[in-house]
């Protein structure tokens, strides 16, 4: 009850941009700048947002940010951006299955079936990959890049690791840019050919967007302008990371 009207008291507007690349998001209890927080209310907030364990209160639940947007939207450059100035971790869903597959596990045959078809890989396995992941960082800010890529992957997250996302960043970006910088990627990827990209477009149309809109129904939801160079793009990024309360 109490933390319920905490949260009401704690929601505010996030900055305007005015750049190319500019963000528009939605208010969530992190969109704090600390110059506007009276101190009182800072100390409370803290207090109640703060998981404290048995080890005095040293084990926070870690900020977790889901960073969504289609295939070649630049979610994976944003997020070393991010990872490096924000100090954030960053878990990509694709990068652990194609490292699953690189171990040469049974599971990572089944895994690159699905992949070079453009679908989506079971929810247990990604799930689980990042549980794992995630434990193993122990970092306290997250970015979970590429995921989750259906309602099924975000219920099935949520379930297991028992967590929503703090906030979801949503890079928006024309189908016609993202081919131009797939087909130009060049890392010898399996899905980067045009018959795999036509299919992981309908699949983030179809399965992906809906996750997208669920999160705007909850407030979660900052949409970004990816379009413009990736250093554009991101300073846009940073004001919305430098907004936020983590
Ligand atoms: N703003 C940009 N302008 C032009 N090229 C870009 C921009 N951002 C990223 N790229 C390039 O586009 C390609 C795709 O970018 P990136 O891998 O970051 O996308 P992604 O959203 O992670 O894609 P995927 O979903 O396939 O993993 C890369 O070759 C990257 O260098
Ligand atoms: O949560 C996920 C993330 C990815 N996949 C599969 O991997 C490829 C590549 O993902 P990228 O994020 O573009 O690196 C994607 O097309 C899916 O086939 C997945 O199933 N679940
Ligand atoms: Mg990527």
């Amino acid at each position: 009850m109490w933390r319920r009207r905490l949260g009401a008291l704690l929601l505010r507007s996030p900055p305007s941009s005015s750049s190319a690349a500019a963000s528009s998001c939605q208010h969530h209890r992190h969109h704090l700048l600390p110059s506007e927080e009276p101190l009182a209310l800072n100390r409370l907030a803290r207090l109640f947002t703060s998981q404290a364990g048995s080890d005095g209160g040293n084990s926070q639940k870690p900020f977790i940010a889901f960073v969504l947007g289609g295939p070649g939207s630049g979610k994976g450059t944003q997020c070393t951006k991010i990872a490096s100035d924000f100090g954030f971790a960053h878990l990509s869903a694709g990068d652990l299955l194609r490292h699953e597959i690189a171990s040469g596990s049974e599971k990572g045959e089944l895994i690159l079936d699905i992949i070079k078809e453009g679908r989506i890989v079971p929810s247990e396995i990604t799930v689980e990959l990042i549980r794992k992941a995630m434990e193993t960082s122990s970092a306290n800010k997250v970015l979970i890049d590429g995921f989750p890529r259906c309602e099924e992957n975000r219920i099935t997250f949520e379930r297991i690791v028992g967590r929503e996302p703090d906030i979801v960043v949503f890079f928006d970006c024309p189908e016609d840019e993202m081919v131009k910088r797939l087909l130009g990627r060049n890392q010898g990827r399996v899905d980067d050919n045009i018959e795999t990209i036509k299919k992981r477009l309908k699949v983030f149309e179809s399965l992906n967007i809906p996750v997208v809109d669920y999160y705007s129904s909850r407030g979660k939801v900052c949409k970004i302008n990816a379009t413009g160079t990736a250093d554009e793009i991101f300073e846009a990024v940073r004001k919305l990371f430098s907004s936020l309360r983590f």
